[in-house]
């Protein structure tokens, strides 16, 4: 195996293996390195798990609804089983099987930058390897989940996102600290899957803080009809666990301590930079890193440093990581060839990412919020429509509850930002996407008739409730 190659990657999941594939189909050679499972957190902690553990409770969401049909317990044990089968049972040779074939160098260890160009790979036996790149270095090492310093917490030995989406149980009783989206898809999964009390502490006013209000409001009535118990408001003091895997006491700044017998801790992310070795190059180890819109690293002046995903902290979704990664793999290949592809930049950014939180009922968003276009100085208006009034939901079952809302750029007539917050619409959401990013103007939106009678007949709802 050659020690020298065109680009290196440290970090296997979805972004950096986007970036070698565009990388080598720029003409480009490239290696990999990887110290847990190719495909990385998203294939086998985070993404997948979470869904494949949250498609049967929307499913029996969406079964409640119509009558003439009924569902009988949910199988616990049946959908875990097929959660193992949608991470590979944790094995990444399918995986690596594809990495090879890109084609690219596969190197399994933990990956360590060791001055200008230079990667240090450390493998399991010890050994250690050095691989100097000829073009850059890109960062796609992700993100690791946050634990907060409540006192006793980190002792309690408390899952986090890893542990839930991994887990071969259901808990009887399970307590989640945080409000936003592992928090919120994680409490309704384990709880439609058997768990008996789900409690979710918030610390803030409402769940999904970061979102449009009326979204968290519809997620924690439909929380509130499960017998999901969210309490908002509420700080954690400190944590109790005398036996490892027992009894957990969950003290609160008010009220009686909570008790259950697993405690979920789900207050985001922080980036995987730790003895990363940045200081050998001059950046801080353990902190984002900073990158411009071709994905170079702005602290490092040679600009042969890249970093994509959760790392750079933009967006941690995979979908914007994948797109970063498209953008650095072309960038990299096309500096190669002394090109700067100036049409390669992250656009999507600056507009908002889409994100769909996989709850019962679905919250999809794109761009900013009201409060977020106002904080920057648009002028907007905002119109908002129920979606239960649109046919299409109301046909899909009985007691359909939905709300979704555009905000308006009134100076330019295009859409800053759309939520809809409903079952069934996940897939609707491209749709908001395209007239965000691509700035539709609205008289000309207007013009794409939506097909009678689906849910994105709310398009025009939301047009005419504008005045169009
Ligand atoms: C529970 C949960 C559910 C989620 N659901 C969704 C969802 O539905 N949709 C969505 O878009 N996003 C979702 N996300 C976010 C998504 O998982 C991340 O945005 C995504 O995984 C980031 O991809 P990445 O390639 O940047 O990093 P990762 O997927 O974290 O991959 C990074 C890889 O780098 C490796 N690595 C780290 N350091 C080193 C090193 N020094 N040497 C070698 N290898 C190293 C790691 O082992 C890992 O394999 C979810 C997150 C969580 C926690
Ligand atoms: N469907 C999806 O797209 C999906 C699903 C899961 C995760 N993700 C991504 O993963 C990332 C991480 O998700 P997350 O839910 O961990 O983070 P988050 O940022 O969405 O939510 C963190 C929550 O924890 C709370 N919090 C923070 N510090 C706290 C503390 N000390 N005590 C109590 N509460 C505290 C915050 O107020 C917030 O409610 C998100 O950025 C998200 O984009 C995406």
């Amino acid at each position: 195996m050659a020690d020298e190659f065109d680009v290196i990657v440290i970090g296997a999941g979805p972004a950096g293996e986007n970036v070698i594939e565009r990388a080598v189909r720029g003409g480009l050679s490239a290696a990999i390195v990887e110290d847990r499972l190719a495909g990385g957190e998203c294939a086998y902690w985070a993404c997948v798990p979470s869904k494949a553990l949250l498609r049967p409770v929307d499913l029996a969401g969406e079964v409640s609804r119509v009558p003439g049909l009924s569902l009988g317990p949910i199988d616990a044990a049946a959908v875990l089983a097929r959660r193992d089968e949608t991470v590979s049972h944790f094995d990444d040779s399918g995986q690596v099987r594809w990495i090879e074939g890109v084609p690219a160098e596969f190197f399994r260890g933990r990956g360590r930058i060791d001055g200008p160009k230079r990667v240090v790979v450390s493998g399991e036996d010890g050994g250690e390897r050095v691989l100097t790149a000829r073009q850059a270095v890109v960062l796609a090492t992700g993100s690791t989940a946050v634990v907060p310093p409540v006192p006793g917490l980190a002792e309690a030995d408390p899952w986090t996102s890893h542990e839930v989406t991994a887990t071969d149980a259901i808990p009887e009783r399970l307590a989640v600290i945080g409000g936003g989206v592992v928090a919120c898809e994680m409490a309704q999964a384990m709880h439609g899957l058997g768990a008996r009390q789900t409690t979710v502490l918030v610390r803030g006013g409402r769940l999904l803080g970061r979102m449009e209000p009326f979204a968290g409001d519809l997620l924690a009535e439909s929380f509130a009809e499960a017998g999901i118990d969210v309490r908002t408001h509420t700080d954690v003091t400190r944590v109790e666990r005398p036996e490892p895997g027992g009894k957990v006491t969950v003290h609160l700044a008010e009220g009686p301590p909570l008790e259950a017998d697993e405690l979920l801790v789900a207050t985001g992310r922080r980036p995987a930079t730790r003895d990363l070795g940045l200081g050998t190059v001059g950046l801080k180890d353990g902190d984002y890193v900073e990158v411009d819109d071709s994905m170079r690293a702005t602290g490092v002046s040679e600009g042969w440093l890249y970093a994509v995903g959760d790392v750079n902290g933009r967006a941690l979704l995979t979908h914007m990581g994948k797109y970063q990664a498209r953008i650095c793999g072309d960038v990299i290949a096309a500096r190669a060839r002394g090109d700067e592809l100036s049409r390669m930049r992250d656009l999507a950014d600056g507009y908002g990412a889409p994100q769909v939180v996989f709850t019962d009922p679905q919250i999809c968003a794109v761009g900013r919020t009201e409060a977020a276009a106002r904080q920057a100085g648009f002028r907007v208006r905002v119109v908002e429509y129920d979606l239960a009034s649109v046919t299409g939901a109301y046909l899909m079952g009985d007691g359909y509850r939905g709300r979704a809302n555009a905000v308006v750029d009134e100076d330019r007539k295009v859409l800053l930002g759309v939520t809809f917050a409903g079952p069934g619409t996940a897939d609707l959401l491209h749709s908001a996407s395209i007239a965000v990013t691509a700035e539709v103007p609205i008289d000309r939106l207007w013009h794409a008739v939506p097909s009678f009678p689906t849910v994105s007949e709310v398009w025009l709802r939301l047009l005419e409730a504008y005045g169009l």
